[in-house]
């Protein structure tokens, strides 16, 4: 019962990931069949967040800063609230609410559109008192998926999926962090 509900909402999530990215690409010049192309339901993925109370939330986060690796993510949350978006380098916290889905902008989405469209720095406050859970639906290529900017000139260099995630792999266990795009910059 929890998993048909679970996949459920995967397939639609990746429904409307998948009419989102065509709507975010029809003024780039970007191929109207590139997702269908490049993505597939088995390429996405779905976590489920589960954030414990936590007694010292100034110490701690619930995840700690960091851009989606993907071209779009679907988040789902509860009333609790604890997401902040980073912008023009203040964060900003997201009003919960659980009837609305919030879309964020990932890396991927940022390289194929040479830079239009920004991937969020975004993290999650841990809460005292109340745990809190989210959905977040990571829509992405195939690891063989080449992201190349649509227009020249290009701020990033092209790579695959599989050579950014294993970029980040690296990166992570030498500083701890993902670094990301910058790692891609021309
Ligand atoms: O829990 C949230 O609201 C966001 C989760 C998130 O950023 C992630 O899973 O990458
Ligand atoms: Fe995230």
């Amino acid at each position: 019962m929890v998993r048909s509900t679970i996949e459920e909402y995967a397939v639609k999530a990746n429904f409307l990931a998948q009419r989102l990215a065509e709507y975010l690409a029809q003024n780039l010049g970007i191929k109207a069949n590139y997702f269908q192309e490049n993505c597939s339901p088995s390429s996405s993925s779905l976590r489920m967040n589960r954030y414990p109370p936590c007694p010292y939330p100034s110490m701690m986060f619930g995840i700690i800063p960091h851009t989606d690796t993907d071209f779009l993510t679907i988040v789902s949350q509860d009333q609790v609230g604890g997401l902040q978006l980073k912008r023009n380098g203040r964060w900003v916290s997201v009003k919960p609410n659980p009837k609305a889905l919030v879309v964020n902008i990932g890396d991927f989405y940022q390289a194929l559109s040479n830079g239009v469209y920004k991937s969020i720095t975004h993290r999650v406050i841990a809460n005292q008192e109340t745990e809190r859970y989210s959905a977040a639906y990571f829509y992405c290529p195939t690891y063989e998926t080449v992201i190349e900017s649509c227009s020249k000139p290009s701020l990033y260099k092209k790579f695959s999926f599989k050579e950014y995630r294993e970029q980040i792999q690296k990166d992570v266990k030498a500083t701890g962090d993902k670094v990301g795009l910058s790692r891609f910059l021309l």
